[in-house]
């Protein structure tokens, strides 16, 4: 299947000399949501500005459904809708009028059909009358999204969608996504917050230092990079782990009332079995136990960790 997006060793210089990008080769597939993680300045909105037209690389090409960003670039700026960072819409219009003129802007004729089914999914056709000065944020951060489908993209940006956007609205806005994406609207979006990227996309993209350093699964990646912990509540408090036990890498929390132990999921033995038999040999009694997964944000910190 044609991919949505095709980034072959694009880079970007810009005028001040820094290198934004550097060789970056990436494939998006149509109907998939991707997560762009990364901290902040590692290139993030500088490739989603040169997919969606607004820079131009350095080097390298880039395909949307196909379509050449430069040669063709008619079809492929058709294709796509991007929803900004910052909050910049017409105070003084309605939600209607705005969201008709942005389909405008792309020379489609007018369809109100459209523009309602747009409005509802976005819960704003109640709203379809009233200014947009007088919506609340995660109104006019539903407007934005409203404004990037007028013209019917089948790719979708978000770039930080739920940047300063409370617990609530942020799951809200995690729905209003996942329905695009059943709708079959490619999803890309880039964030710094990564219980999004957990959360929503079926796959993750770390870039850092203007470079890819990992594309995967998001469950693959998780299952190969996780590691779990192991927690023992130990009956007694200890003072030092016991020398016999050194061979686990064993540390103590709470106080020396838990002993933690790491383990790769992925490898062939755990140790759990010999490292339980070793602490009844040391006379060691634990009264409870759990074990935690790693979570992506551990993840994306030991690799952007080892890239650097
Ligand atoms: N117009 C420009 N001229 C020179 N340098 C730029 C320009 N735009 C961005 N940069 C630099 O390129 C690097 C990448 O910026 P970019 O905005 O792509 O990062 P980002 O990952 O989106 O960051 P954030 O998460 O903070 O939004 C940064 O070091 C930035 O200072």
């Amino acid at each position: 299947m044609q991919p949505a997006i095709s980034v072959t060793d694009l880079s970007k210089t810009y005028d001040s000399g820094f290198r934004a990008l550097k060789n970056v080769d990436l494939e998006i597939q149509c109907g998939e949501i991707f997560a762009l993680l990364g901290p902040n300045g590692a290139g993030k909105t500088t490739l989603i500005s040169i997919i969606c037209g607004l820079v131009n690389p350095t080097d390298g090409k880039v395909e949307v459904l196909g379509h050449d960003i430069i040669k063709d670039y008619r079809p492929a700026r058709q294709s796509i809708g991007l929803v900004p960072q910052e909050l910049t819409t017409e105070a003084f219009e309605s939600v209607w009028d705005t969201v008709s003129f942005s389909r405008g802007l792309f020379g489609l004729p007018k369809d109100p059909d459209h523009i309602e089914r747009v409005l509802r999914d976005l819960s704003l056709w109640e709203k379809r009358d009233s200014k947009i000065m007088e919506l609340s944020g995660g109104m006019k951060r539903r407007v934005l999204i409203a404004k990037a489908l007028s013209h019917e993209p089948d790719i979708l940006f978000l770039d930080e969608p739920t940047a300063g956007v409370d617990v609530e609205l942020r799951q809200a806005m995690w729905e209003v996504v996942r329905k695009l994406r059943d709708r079959g609207v490619t999803i890309i979006l880039t964030t710094h917050y990564i219980l999004e990227a957990e959360e929503m996309a079926d796959r993750v993209g770390v870039i850092n230092h203007g470079e890819i350093i990992v594309v995967q699964d998001k469950a693959d990646l998780m299952r190969s990079l996780g590691r779990k912990q192991l927690r023992l509540q130990l009956q007694e408090r200890i003072e030092t782990v016991p020398s016999e036990l050194d061979r686990f890498g064993l540390s103590l929390d709470e106080g020396g009332h838990v002993l933690v132990y790491d383990y790769d999921t992925q490898a062939e033995r755990t140790g759990i079995t010999a490292l339980l038999t070793a602490l009844s040999d040391a006379g060691l009694r634990f009264s409870d136990l759990d074990t935690k997964q790693s979570s992506l944000e551990d993840i994306f910190v030991s690799l952007v960790k080892d890239a650097s």
